[in-house]
């Protein structure tokens, strides 16, 4: 059986650079290549590449989605960044190539996943509920797609089981004290050396609080969502948002 021709965009970086790795050892792919900062985007075309799984920056992530998707390259992309603005333009683009399929996934790693779905379901249970995502300082957005992602779905499950804003008594508060508001759900954002990407979905009741904590140790935990999204893609014209429409998560 022929090999998926994978290539690799934001090569050198964090999750690029192991994102490489994942692709050169899956046996059912080759690495077509791998492109850094200022490379020419035509190698990905010349180079034949099936899927181009994007690791780069909020930056530079539209235009390399706009490569792909004129030259029918499927997308797997992990870079964040992502506004109602920026997924109209990218639908607009796919409407003009009906057969390529675009994956979004705020958070690749298994758990954080769950931890998305898992949030969702208590939701609608709590009165209170309060997201906090903690990654390393090196990273250039705030706060995190995951924690962003988080939010929606649980502002969405509140919204849906009728269910008014959490109490809170603050009437003086510095600046940001209180997170960013995302859809009415307070996000806190920490920065700190040592960290990688963590998150607490923290929810309270009448006498009881529920926390749903999920820990990336190494980058090697994105690369299994990194993998089947590239073997998925192929098969899902048009955007999907959420590796979770890869997964068959219902319980048993
Ligand atoms: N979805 C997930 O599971 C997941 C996990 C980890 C990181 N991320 C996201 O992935 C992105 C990258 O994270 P990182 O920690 O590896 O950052 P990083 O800064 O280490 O790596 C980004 C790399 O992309 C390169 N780059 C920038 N523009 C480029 C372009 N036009 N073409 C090719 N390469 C280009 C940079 O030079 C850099 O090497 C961020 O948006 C981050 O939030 C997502
Ligand atoms: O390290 C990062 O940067 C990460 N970015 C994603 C996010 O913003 O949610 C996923 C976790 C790691």
């Amino acid at each position: 059986m022929s090999k998926l021709r994978v290539a690799v965009l934001g090569a050198k970086g964090r999750i690029g650079s192991e994102a490489v790795r994942a692709v050169e050892a899956a046996e059912d792919m080759e690495l077509v290549a791998a492109l850094g900062r200022g490379d020419d985007l035509e190698t990905l075309a010349v180079s034949g590449a099936q899927v181009a799984v994007e690791l780069t920056t909020p930056d530079s992530v539209m235009d390399n989605l706009g490569y792909c998707v004129r030259h029918g390259i499927h997308a797997v992309v992990g870079t964040t960044g992502w506004t109602e603005d920026r997924l109209t333009q990218l639908k607009g683009w796919l409407a003009d190539s009906p057969e390529t399929g675009v994956l979004i996934a705020p958070n690749f790693s298994i758990g954080a996943v769950l931890t998305m779905k898992f949030a969702q379901i208590a939701a609608p249970w709590f009165e209170s509920v309060e997201v906090v995502e903690l990654h390393h300082p090196n990273k250039v957005d705030a706060p995190s797609g995951t924690a962003t992602r988080t939010a929606q779905l649980i502002a969405e499950a509140r919204a849906e089981a009728g269910l008014p804003a959490a109490p809170d008594a603050t009437a003086t508060a510095l600046d940001g004290a209180r997170g960013a508001s995302v859809d009415g759900v307070p996000v806190h954002a920490i920065r700190l050396r040592g960290l990688l990407a963590h998150q607490e979905v923290l929810l309270g009741g009448e006498g009881e609080t529920l926390t749903i904590r999920h820990d990336s140790l190494h980058h090697r935990s994105f690369m299994p969502g990194i993998l089947l999204a590239a073997r998925r893609v192929v098969h899902a014209p048009g955007l999907t948002f959420g590796l979770e429409h890869f997964l068959d998560l219902s319980a048993n």
